[in-house]
């Protein structure tokens, strides 16, 4: 059994926070971090072997034992995302205050690396936007990567400060912000927060995650809801600051039902309601949560139907149908030499963000233009848009696929001249260019497995 010795002004507050709960809440921290994972319900639907259910959410899992996920092509190929499973009850928030069948407009403000990004694509129906941002360059590259791994073209990866969100008064239905926070319900699974941790980040901490709260506040369309969360434990981040919002801006607060076999503790703080895992009661790490709707009233952002993005030329665009299914409902747009598609009813909102915010993709980035030809991207062998059938594809057993994924040469007998799919257990993993005499591995040189 590990010793762990808590900074003793968190032991201090969390004792008289938890009162006879302490003695678990401690011995909860000598017990193993479970491991999860959320399956991407477009892609896989059987669940691992010997995993069992999260029971707050529809597709995510507790594996038994921490397997090597970067040796798993499965994980390469967008099939699931490796997730802490108290984070997966975004589910149940969103599922009790968002309508299924309306097309809505979500902001995740916070988003890498993309677990909840990733989750919330699965949730939304085909007719709304994700805008999925984050403000660390190096750290908005991974999420994008990991949106484009999930396959769905109606998310947007946006890399701006909260601030700039200001420019789109009354345009989203839905924000989520998962702060930035002290971390302290991270304690168990990575010790060295701790040394991180003390009075005066958790006050730092608190006066960020306001400034981001009143930042993206306009943003967020009257009787819009926003979800709120952090891996935190104290008040001050969590429901103290909730109350502030709710006195400096018109805000209500959402109950939401809880089954009590879960095991979260349903807080109130000045009547408003906030949920908290503990990891001595939960299956999971620390976390918190609460919905608010915003009752202020706001100016609605306006979007015009026109569009002036630019079209690829027309011969690339005689080449499309090879390439994506469905192509009369999407919109190709030329972008820097490349091709990216997204749901052409989503043009007039895509526009409007182009001209109000730094995207780095606008849905799927499927090829490159390279002398009127179409050099297919990676994005678009893992995207669920994909015409599937016009491609030679080759399953390869787990040790070409992992040396596919490493970027090495491999064989691709039987394979038509051209580019070709390359699968494991019917996954698309990538793309192969099949010459002549050889084949090029287009595995893109960044993401290849770099573990022997
Ligand atoms: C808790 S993490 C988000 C995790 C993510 N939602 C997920 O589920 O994968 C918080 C994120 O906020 C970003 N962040 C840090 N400072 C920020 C700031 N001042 N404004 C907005 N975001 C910030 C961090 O880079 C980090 O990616």
């Amino acid at each position: 059994m590990s010793d762990i010795s808590f900074p003793p002004a968190f032991e201090q507050r969390m004792r008289e926070q938890l009162g006879a709960q302490w003695a678990d809440f401690e011995a909860a921290h000598h017990q193993p971090s479970p491991v999860s994972i959320r399956l991407n319900p477009a892609k896989v639907s059987a669940p691992p072997a010997g995993a069992s259910s999260i029971p707050w959410t529809s597709h995510g899992y507790y594996l038994h034992e921490r397997p090597s996920f970067t040796l798993d092509p499965a994980f390469h190929a967008g099939a699931y995302y490796v997730q802490e499973a108290s984070s997966m009850f975004l589910e149940q928030a969103f599922r009790q205050v968002v309508d299924p069948d309306k097309a809505i407009r979500v902001l995740d403000l916070c988003a890498a690396p993309g677990g909840k990004s990733t989750h919330l694509l699965s949730l939304l129906n085909n007719q709304s936007l994700l805008v999925s941002n984050e403000v660390i360059r190096a750290r908005a590259s991974i999420l994008a990567e990991n949106i484009q791994k999930w396959g769905h073209c109606n998310a947007v990866v946006t890399h701006n400060d909260p601030q700039d969100f200001q420019r789109l008064q009354g345009f989203f239905d839905v924000m989520v912000v998962d702060a930035p926070c002290s971390g302290e319900g991270l304690f168990r699974k990575d010790p060295d927060a701790m040394q991180e941790w003390s009075p005066d980040n958790v006050a730092l901490c608190s006066k960020r995650q306001r400034r981001i709260l009143s930042d993206v506040w306009p943003a967020l369309k009257e009787g819009g809801v926003l979800l709120y969360s952090t891996c935190t434990y104290n008040a001050d981040e969590n429901e103290a600051n909730l109350a502030w919002l709710q006195q400096e801006h018109g805000a209500e607060f959402i109950p939401l039902l809880l089954n009590e076999s879960w095991g979260i503790q349903r807080v109130l703080h000045q009547n408003i309601p906030g949920y908290r895992f503990y990891p001595h009661n939960v299956k999971g790490e620390g976390f918190f949560m609460a919905a608010v709707r915003k009752t202020e009233s706001t100016p609605l952002s306006r979007v015009k139907n026109k569009t002036s993005f630019m079209s690829p030329p027309k011969k690339a665009t005689e080449q499309l149908p090879a390439f994506v299914r469905n192509v009369e409902e999407k919109m190709f747009i030329l972008r820097n030499d490349q091709i990216q598609f997204f749901p052409k009813h989503l043009a007039g909102e895509i526009e409007f963000l182009t001209r109000s915010l730094y995207l780095l993709t606008a849905g799927t980035v499927m090829a490159t233009l390279k002398h009127d030809k179409l050099v297919p991207e990676h994005p678009l062998a893992l995207s669920l848009e994909l015409e599937r059938d016009n491609f030679s594809q080759l399953n390869l057993e787990l040790p070409e696929a992992l040396q596919y994924l490493r970027k090495e040469g491999i064989h691709v007998e039987g394979a038509r001249k051209g580019f070709a799919l390359m699968l494991h257990n019917t996954l698309p993993l990538g793309w192969m260019n099949v010459l002549d005499n050889r084949s090029n591995n287009l595995y893109p040189s960044d993401w290849r497995i770099r573990k022997s």
